[in-house]
């Protein structure tokens, strides 16, 4: 498939921060979410930018646009490993997900800036960071179809 890059980086209309469409989130570092400018994006912009963190789910929970995404882990314990390597990248990030496990093996992980009531590119960030985690061998197989 042919990836047009493209190249015209968009300033985020109410947003901190310019960047490319072709960036790579996962190269970028979160910035302290008590930025004196920092506020929440579009759900323009959002919808533009959920295709770059792939799995991710885009959801508006009572008026707060959340990423959600959802694992089934192999047993309680591997849900508790999931949660602690994302703990690891959530500190080195200065930015934290909110972190589910329910039914023992059902894992669910929100992403939202808690500062600004909404999405900044932090939560992209760490999205994209989290999908670079080695968490294949947590999870269930998906049943032969
Ligand atoms: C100063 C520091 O950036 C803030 O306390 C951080 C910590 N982690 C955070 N994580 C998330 N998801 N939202 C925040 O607003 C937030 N604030």
């Amino acid at each position: 498939m042919n990836h047009v890059a493209l190249s015209s980086s968009r300033k985020l209309r109410g947003g901190f921060r310019t960047f490319s469409t072709s960036e790579d989130f996962s190269a970028k570092k979160c910035v302290p979410c008590n930025a004196k400018d920092l506020r929440p994006m579009t759900e323009e912009t959002a919808n533009e930018l959920i295709s770059r963190v792939p799995e991710w789910n885009l959801v508006n929970e009572s008026g707060v646009l959340k990423l959600n995404r959802s694992w089934k882990v192999k047993s309680f314990l591997k849900g508790l490993e999931l949660f602690r390597l994302v703990a690891e990248v959530a500190e080195s990030e200065g930015h934290h997900p909110d972190l589910h496990l329910v039914g023992w093996n059902n894992v669910t992980i929100e992403i939202w800036t808690h500062a600004v009531g909404g999405l900044t590119e932090n939560d992209f960030i760490l999205a994209a960071k989290i999908n670079g985690l080695p968490l294949q061998d947590l999870l269930r197989r998906k049943a032969k179809s």
